[in-house]
């Protein structure tokens, strides 16, 4: 008997496949074998396990979680499904991709281990005159396992991206997503349905390309693609698990079922916000006068001070400004505060 196959026997009587993605930092070896309903399991790759049903489907699914390592909830959420599926507790109507982003930051505990992934796609992984390290190759590993994926499924499929995190604050609203740069395109209700239907209502709308996986997949691959935050980020076993049923329950059905029926579009149900801006750190010396507990929604009137860069002070230059994600220990040159306004909808959105 093969490593190989010892690790497939084991998966497939378990179904634990982040332990095993665990155990395998940044490299697990290709494997394969099949449910008895039928469903084809691949593993790609330590974190990347794809299921192929055996009838008939019409969306390719794309689940991530562990993008950022600490952040568990997700994890935990992801874990449950794949184990459900193997364990033939979950039949599967639809193609699925499950990544656990980073394997090795689960195990430390931290958001990454050398450099946040989820500032490399996109391309930004390779970059003339910058060292290679693992979070780069990783990220254009990840980049090629969707692409292959998507492009298994077949062109004028319907192809979603759903990557779950939870943020590093608490949040006025508990649960957000974040909705990609869509270069013109108009953004979805059924899309803004399912969310809802997860137990997010709000949603910030971007309004410039970024690096992150989310816009990768949406831009690259035109699949309808979100950033998923799903409250605060917890130690494994201190998530009150209750809190994401209703994302649980909807992911399962999303891939579980021919069709999903949502809650018919109600403007009135979300609260939607443009991204007003991105303020960067480009000095050692950033700060913010606010304390670490203030949260993501937080409001500030007209010519508050919202962050301090160097010698350059930023103030809100609209009554209610909001800040979302603020975090002064980025890297040099990155987002360390974004900002958004309340938004009413127009006609882009279909
Ligand atoms: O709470 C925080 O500061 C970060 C939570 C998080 O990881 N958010 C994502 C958002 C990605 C996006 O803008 O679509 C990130 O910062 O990578
Ligand atoms: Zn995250």
């Amino acid at each position: 008997m093969t490593a190989n196959s010892e690790y497939l026997n084991e998966l497939q009587q378990q179904g634990d496949f982040l332990t095993l993605s665990r155990n395998n930092e940044w490299h697990l070896a290709a494997g394969a074998f099949t449910l008895s309903n039928g469903t084809a399991v691949t593993i790609h790759d330590t974190g990347v396990i794809e299921f192929q049903p055996k009838c008939d489907t019409t969306i390719d699914v794309v689940l991530s979680s562990a993008i950022h390592g600490n952040e568990t909830a997700p994890i935990e959420i992801c874990d449950d499904l794949i184990k459900r599926i193997i364990l033939g507790d979950l039949q599967l109507a639809q193609r699925v991709l499950f990544i656990f982003g980073n394997p090795q930051s689960i195990n430390i505990g931290k958001r990454f281990v050398e450099e946040n992934l989820n500032r490399l796609f996109n391309g930004h992984h390779t970059v003339e005159g910058v060292r290679m390290n693992n979070e780069r190759t990783r990220a254009a590993k990840l980049e090629q396992y969707v692409s292959d994926f998507y492009q298994r499924g077949g062109q004028h499929r319907e192809r979603c991206h759903y990557d779950l995190h939870t943020a590093i604050r608490g949040s006025k609203n508990d649960k957000f997503a974040v909705y990609p740069f869509l270069h013109g395109k108009p953004w979805k209700k059924s899309q803004l349905q399912f969310l809802l239907s997860c137990g997010v209502n709000t949603v910030l709308m971007m309004k410039s390309p970024a690096t992150t996986f989310s816009y990768y997949s949406s831009f690259v691959h035109g699949a309808d693609s979100f950033t998923v935050e799903l409250g605060q980020v917890k130690p494994f076993g201190e998530n009150d698990m209750s809190r994401f049923a209703k994302t649980k329950a909807t992911l399962s059905a999303l891939i579980s079922q021919k069709e999903v029926i949502y809650k018919e579009f109600d403007a009135s149900d979300f609260e939607l916000f443009a991204v007003h801006r991105s303020i960067n750190r480009t000095e050692q010396d950033f700060t913010f006068p606010f304390s670490d507990d203030a949260e993501n929604f937080t409001g500030f009137s007209k010519g508050d001070l919202l962050a301090t860069d160097g010698q350059t002070c930023y103030y809100a230059d609209v009554e209610g400004e909001a800040i979302i994600f603020p975090n002064a220990d980025v890297a040099l040159g990155q987002r360390a505060l974004l900002t958004v306004i309340p938004l009413q909808l127009t006609d882009n959105i279909i």
